[in-house]
C-alpha cells in the first residue's frame, strides 16, 4: 500500500486503488445503508493497515513444526481504538476486523449545528492508556474541532503517542487539527474541496453517522 507525501495539515492520504475505489462507492447518493456500513468497514480495514505501518516489534523465540526460529512480534501493550461517537462506530468494526485484541474507547461528541463546535456527552478510556499506541477514528474531519477536542481529553488522560484516522478530510480542518496537535499525525483516504456554509465537506459523503445508522 502506497501513501502520498503528507499533504496539508502534514495528512497522509492512503492512494491504493481498493481505498479510493472504496471511497466512491461511500460517496455515491444511491449507496444503501447496508452498503454504506459494509463499504467503511472495509475501507476501514485498509486505512488501519496503514496507520499501524510504525508499530514496534520485538523478536521473539519460538518453534515451527520444524525447528526454533526468531520471529518479530508486536511488543509492548496492545493498542488502543478511540471511537468518536456515533459516525467512529463505522471505522471501529474494520479496525477490529485486523486488531481483534485492541482495546477501545469512546469519547461522544456532537456538532453544535450553530456554532459548529463540539459537545461532549460521554467518554470511556481504558486506565492504561498511557501505555498503548492510540488510534483515533472518526471519517469525517470538517472544521477539526471535534478531532482536536477528543485529542485534547485523551492527553488529559496522559496518553502520548495517538494518531488520527478518517475517510474524507478538507484542508481548514486539517489545519486546525495540526495548529492544536502537531504531534498526530493523519490518515485519510481524501482531502476534499473544503466546507460549505452549514460546515459539511463539499463534495464529502454527507452526513457519515446519518448514513451508517439510517437516521436524518
Ligand atoms: O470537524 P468537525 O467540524 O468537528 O466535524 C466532524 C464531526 O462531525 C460528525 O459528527 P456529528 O456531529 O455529525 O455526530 P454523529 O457522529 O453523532 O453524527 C463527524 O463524525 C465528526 O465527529
Ligand atoms: O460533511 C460532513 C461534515 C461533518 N460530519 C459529517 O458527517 N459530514
Ligand atoms: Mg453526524
Amino acid at each position: 500500500m502506497t501513501t502520498n507525501e503528507p499533504a496539508a495539515g502534514g495528512a497522509r492520504v492512503v492512494a491504493h486503488p481498493l481505498v479510493q475505489h472504496k471511497l466512491t462507492l461511500l460517496r455515491r447518493r444511491e449507496t444503501t445503508t447496508a452498503g454504506f456500513r459494509r463499504v467503511m468497514r472495509e475501507i476501514s480495514l485498509l486505512l488501519a493497515y496503514e496507520a499501524t505501518r510504525d508499530l514496534a516489534l520485538e523478536t521473539v523465540t519460538i518453534e515451527t513444526p520444524l525447528e526454533p526460529m526468531e520471529a518479530p512480534l508486536l511488543s509492548g501493550k496492545k493498542l488502543c481504538f478511540v471511537s468518536v461517537l456515533r459516525a467512529g462506530q463505522g471505522i471501529l468494526d474494520g479496525m477490529l476486523d485486523l486488531v481483534p485484541s485492541a482495546r477501545v474507547g469512546h469519547i461522544g461528541l456532537f456538532r453544535d449545528h450553530t456554532t459548529l463546535r463540539p459537545v461532549e456527552y460521554y467518554c470511556k478510556l481504558p486506565d492504561d492508556i498511557a501505555a498503548r499506541d492510540v488510534i483515533v477514528v472518526d471519517p469525517m474531519l470538517a472544521t477539526g474541532h471535534s478531532a482536536a477536542a477528543a485529542i485534547a481529553r485523551l492527553k488529559q488522560a496522559a496518553a502520548t503517542r495517538i494518531s488520527y484516522v478518517c475517510v474524507i478530510a478538507v484542508p481548514e480542518g486539517l489545519a486546525t487539527l495540526h495548529d492544536a496537535h502537531p504531534d498526530v499525525p493523519v490518515y485519510t483516504a481524501a482531502v476534499d474541496r473544503g466546507l460549505d456554509a452549514n460546515g459539511y465537506i463539499r463534495p464529502g459523503l454527507g452526513d457519515a453517522g446519518d448514513r451508517l445508522f439510517g437516521t436524518k
